[in-house]
């Protein structure tokens, strides 16, 4: 009996909450194997004893499919919950998403500052410095992510896992991208609040069939609100990513969006500020820097979150006409000073993220007590 052919044979068995394999989704523990015993640990979120059942059977069919003779034992445990979770006497809660390494939420005080922009080129640069990532549009009320990567019109598909629906993220240059776009128009989703609101957040991640990855970029509303108060209540956000522009005035909003991050039992960390628009720099002088809006307000705002500027992007035609035809500036090779900008960010948010990561352990999921 090998032990790589009993792996190999769990890890064609589905796991109904994540969409992940059992053994992509690090649900077999102490797999031991003592012909003809083969013994192992099944931790399982919390499930209804039909599915636990249903498991059962499926792990010790795929055994027996490649051995006819062996015992199978199963035994079935809840996970341990994520570090932190749960504290201040709150239930444990489990990591909905124990194959994505890290959850970086992209935020910023206002809207139109280039969150999304930000967003999808740092999906874009993560992917190309040789990171698996996807990219989680949460911006219910203005959705930019189905423009931005020319998915306008498409719909994601729903797959039944165990008789539960999974939805299938649609993929854009390599990226496996769910955005509240494809579901929701945004016209109706002005009127969303609280748990309906909430309900969607939290199935765009516990339902979502994700890949495994090393981030997932989700890109929040502007300011604070219901759809930042769900996402740390679903998920363990690693880092956050804060965007402003150079302006005095873009500042006081952005100190508020960062606030929110250090409220009472929140604590995610702040990776970093992206300075957005930091310049105009014309096309044909791509030497020459006009700091049109002023200068500092990416430095201040590092330096009142106690973290550092990541990278200053400039402001130029080739970004907007990226976003609006669906191929962002990043993808653009005949840009290499814009596509340089936006590298550096994306190094910068990989080393910030790892240093964070060796610092502290997972940020707490919130526990709000009703
Ligand atoms: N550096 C830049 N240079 C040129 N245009 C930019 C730049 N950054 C963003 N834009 C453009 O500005 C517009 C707003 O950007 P974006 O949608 O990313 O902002 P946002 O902060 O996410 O806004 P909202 O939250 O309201 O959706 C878009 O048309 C985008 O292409």
């Amino acid at each position: 009996m090998e032990l790589s052919k009993i792996a190999a044979a769990l890890a064609t068995v589905m796991d109904p909450k994540t969409g992940q394999d059992i053994i992509t989704a690090n649900m077999v523990l102490h797999l031991k194997v003592e012909p003809p015993n083969v013994s192992f640990t099944l931790q399982l979120p919390k499930l209804d004893p039909e599915y636990k059942q249903q498991l059962n059977f499926a792990c010790q069919e795929a055994v027996l499919n490649v051995y006819p003779d062996a015992q199978v034992h199963v035994h079935m445990q809840n996970p341990v919950a994520a570090p932190g979770a749960g504290q201040a006497g709150g239930p444990q809660k489990a990591n909905p998403l124990p194959h994505v390494k890290n959850v970086i939420a992209v935020a910023s005080g206002k809207g139109g500052v280039g969150k999304s922009t930000v967003a999808i080129n740092l999906a874009l640069g993560l992917q190309e410095l040789g990171a698996a990532v996807g990219l989680l549009d949460a911006d219910v009320y203005g959705p930019s992510a189905p423009t931005m990567l020319g998915l306008q019109g498409q719909k994601p598909k729903v797959e039944s896992i165990y008789g539960k629906p999974k939805i299938k993220p649609l993929y854009a240059f390599g990226l496996p991208v769910m955005s509240t776009g494809f579901v929701v128009d945004p016209e109706q989703a002005i009127v969303l609040r609280g748990p309906r609101l909430a309900g969607i957040i939290k199935q765009f991640i516990e339902e979502t069939i994700w890949p495994p990855l090393d981030y997932l970029i989700v890109d929040l509303p502007p300011g604070t609100g219901d759809v930042q108060l769900t996402l740390v209540q679903v998920v363990s956000v690693t880092g956050a990513v804060l965007v402003t522009t150079p302006q005095e005035v873009a500042l006081a909003d952005a100190v508020k969006a960062m606030n929110m991050f250090f409220l009472e039992n929140v604590s995610v960390p702040v990776l970093g500020v992206v300075e957005n628009m930091a310049y105009f720099t014309p096309a044909e002088l791509p030497e020459n820097k006009y700091y049109i809006f002023g200068k500092g307000g990416g430095k201040t705002l590092a330096k009142k979150s106690n973290s550092m500027l990541l990278g200053q992007i400039p402001l130029v035609q080739s970004i907007r006409e990226g976003g609006d035809s669906g191929e962002p500036a990043i993808l653009n090779k005949a840009d290499e000073l814009t596509r340089e900008a936006w590298l550096t960010v994306a190094r910068n948010v990989a080393r910030q993220t790892a240093l964070r990561n060796e610092m502290m352990g997972p940020t707490p999921m919130v526990t709000v007590k009703s």
